[in-house]
Formats: structure tokens, C-alpha cells, sequence
């Protein structure tokens, strides 16, 4: 079907709930091609001069904004750092159940790290859970060129599997080069708010960096019966996707369609988080998208997860509020609010859900 047929079939709106208990509607399950993601070269960004990185802001400003997704080309990423992250996720997942079994998630409850089997989750109550399994870890001091105390206690415990040569090594290699854009692009984001550039530099010399590989076997169910991941939106600030050639990832856009985010190689997906979309009183946009893997052959993905120090409040930035637009959320810790949403993710469906 192409875009256009999809657009007149459509009737009325169908709807679903997420797993932070919001419902969403939109005007078909079928998704479409369309160029509602912008491309944006942000080689800028590391310029030494302001006119040159002002001009990035200003594109992501306007992306941030309208959809709270873009590509990000010539992001400075050596290719062979994310290809080496894919070759180690092949690796896990083909390992053993009880060996992958051996860094589940449960053994943490209350953090989202370590391993997540297969279809653990239905995150919008379809008739059959999630078709996908991920691993995740978190920021470490050790790792992190810019922390002056190495040893600083990190809140959550990151699981390794033992005996898997190369594997922590090379996803942390990857971790410590994302870092270092993530921190970079967030005085991009600073610049797109109309702040002052080091605006949130306070906020990340101990962020919140969370990155995730994930699976999607081939999915022989209907997108209607079931995902690879639910509709949902990020939890953070901001989140970069490595993705694959297969596709799945779809975004929905504000005129009710799912639109396909194609691959398009060596690029980064970067999309708005929650936390932003709190802090800038809704002016970045955290947009609700799902994976759903029908190309005929595995998907692998590699998101990370960027947020502010747990300690710190999410609180307005300035260029955000006033008198006639008043903050409308709740002041609380990034910390609590990760809690709270991992909480709410990891919280299992009834059983006659599935
Ligand atoms: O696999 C992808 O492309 C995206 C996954 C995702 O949205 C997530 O893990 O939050
Ligand atoms: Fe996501």
C-alpha cells in the first residue's frame, strides 16, 4: 500500500495504552514511507567557531520541536566501534538461555540493567508480548575519560556475563565514545533552547548513560497482534540509535501516522526523551515509537540512553516558562523520575493479557 492509500483508508482513530499509563491514538497500524525525519549534518558541532555550532542548534531546534526525532550524519563515530558492538550482540544472543540467564534483570528489580529474555514484556497489552530480548548496562566512572574520581559510586550494578572474552570491553569502547558526543550535543541542545551553551554541563559530569543491545527475530504475527517493542517513549533526555539495515523502527508522527525511521547507514537515530520534554515545558517533543521487525530477517539495534545526574531536579529552563506558559509538571529528582518509569516498565502484565 503506499502512503496515500494507507492516508484514505484510514477511519476512525484506534488507540493503545503505554506503559506510563498514557493512551495514545493514531489513524492506522500500516506504516509509511514519508521525509518527516530530518537528516541533519552536525559535523558543526565540534567547530571551534560559535556561528558554525549555532547553526546545528538551530536546525535541531526546529527538529526537536515539530517531531523530537532527526538523523544525525557526520557525528564523528568511527563505524568500527558499532560494528563491533553488533558482532558482541550476536554473539550474546546466541548464547545459552541459562547462561544469559545468569545476568537477568530480576536480580536488580528496581534498576533496567542486565539481561531482558524474550518477550518478557507486552508494553501495550497485544494479544502476544514483545518479540525481542535486550541487555543493558549503565555509566561507569572507570570508562568515563572526563571523571576525575574513578571509583565514584554509580546507583545501579552493571551484570557482565563471565566468560564472554571482548564482550564488556567492546560495548564499553562504544559507551565512552557516545559519552563524549552525548555530552557534546547537550551543549547543542543548550544552544537550541536559546541558553547559554554550558547550560547543562552541571547536569552530566555524572549523567545518566544507559545503553541497551536488542534483538528482534523475524515477527510471523500481524502488527496488529503484536510488536517487536511496544509503542512507548524513552524515559531520558535524549537517545541515539544504531541501528541495522533490516528497519522496523517507526515513529508516530502528529498527524496520527507510523512513520518508518529507514536506515540510512552510519547515521544516528537521535530522538527527545521525557525528561527533556518535562524540562522544556513540552517545547522538545518526546514522540512514541515501536519496533516491528517484518523484513524476513533478524533485526539488531543498539540504543543509548542519555540523562542528567540522578541527583539533580528537573526543573524549567528559563527560555521554557512564563507568566502565560507556566511549568505543568511536578518538580522532582531525575532519579526519581527513572525509578519511577523503570518501575512502571519492568511492573508484568496479567497473565490472560498475553
Ligand atoms: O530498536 C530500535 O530501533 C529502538 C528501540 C527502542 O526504542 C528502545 O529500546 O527504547
Ligand atoms: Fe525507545
Amino acid at each position: 500500500m503506499s502512503a496515500t492509500e494507507v492516508m484514505e483508508a484510514a477511519q476512525e482513530p484506534l488507540t493503545l495504552t503505554m506503559n506510563n499509563g498514557q493512551t495514545i491514538s493514531f489513524k492506522s497500524n500500516i506504516s509509511i514511507e514519508a521525509d518527516e525525519i530530518p537528516i541533519i549534518d552536525i559535523s558543526g558541532i565540534y567547530s571551534e567557531n560559535f556561528e558554525d555550532r549555532k547553526a546545528v542548534a538551530e536546525k535541531i531546534r526546529e527538529a526537536c520541536h515539530r517531531i523530537g526525532f532527526f538523523y544525525a550524519i557526520n557525528h564523528g563515530v568511527d563505524p568500527s566501534l558499532t560494528e563491533g558492538v553488533f558482532e558482541q550482540a550476536k554473539r550474546f544472543f546466541n548464547l545459552p538461555e541459562e547462561k544469559k540467564m545468569e545476568v537477568c534483570t530480576d536480580l536488580q528489580p528496581e534498576e533496567y540493567f542486565g539481561y531482558f529474555p524474550m518477550s518478557l514484556y507486552n508494553r501495550n497489552n497485544k494479544k502476544y508480548s514483545d518479540l525481542m530480548e535486550a541487555f543493558n548496562w549503565g555509566y561507569d566512572a572507570k570508562y568515563d575519560p572526563m571523571a576525575t574520581d574513578k571509583d565514584k559510586d554509580i546507583p545501579h550494578k552493571n551484570l557482565w556475563p563471565t566468560d564472554v572474552p571482548g564482550f564488556k570491553e567492546t560495548l564499553h569502547a562504544h559507551h565512552t565514545t557516545l559519552l563524549g558526543l552525548a555530552r557534546r550535543l547537550m551543549r547543542t541542545f543548550a544552544l537550541a533552547l536559546h541558553m547559554p551553551e554550558d547550560f547543562f554541563d552541571d547536569f552530566v559530569v555524572h549523567p545518566e548513560a544507559a545503553q541497551r543491545i536488542v534483538h528482534y527475530p523475524i515477527q510471523e504475527q500481524s502488527v496488529d497482534d503484536q510488536h517487536g517493542i511496544g509503542a512507548h517513549t524513552d524515559f531520558e533526555c535524549f537517545t541515539f540509535v544504531s541501528q541495522d539495515q533490516q528497519g522496523g523502527l517507526e515513529v508516530l508522527s502528529k498527524s496520527g501516522y507510523w512513520v518508518k525511521a529507514k536506515p540510512i547507514p552510519n547515521s544516528l537515530v537521535v530522538n527527545i526523551g521525557d525528561c527533556f520534554m518535562r524540562q522544556t515545558n513540552d517545547f522538545f517533543v518526546s514522540t512514541v515509537h515501536r519496533v516491528i521487525n517484518k523484513s524476513g530477517a533478524e533485526r539488531y539495534s543498539c540504543p543509548f540512553f542519555f540523562g542528567f545526574d540522578r541527583a539533580k531536579l528537573l526543573e524549567p529552563v528559563a527560555s521554557c516558562v512564563s507568566e502565560d506558559n507556566p511549568f505543568k509538571y511536578p518538580i522532582m529528582t531525575s532519579g526519581e523520575y527513572y525509578l519511577w518509569r523503570a518501575a512502571k516498565a519492568k511492573e508484568k502484565e496479567p497473565e490472560e493479557a498475553k
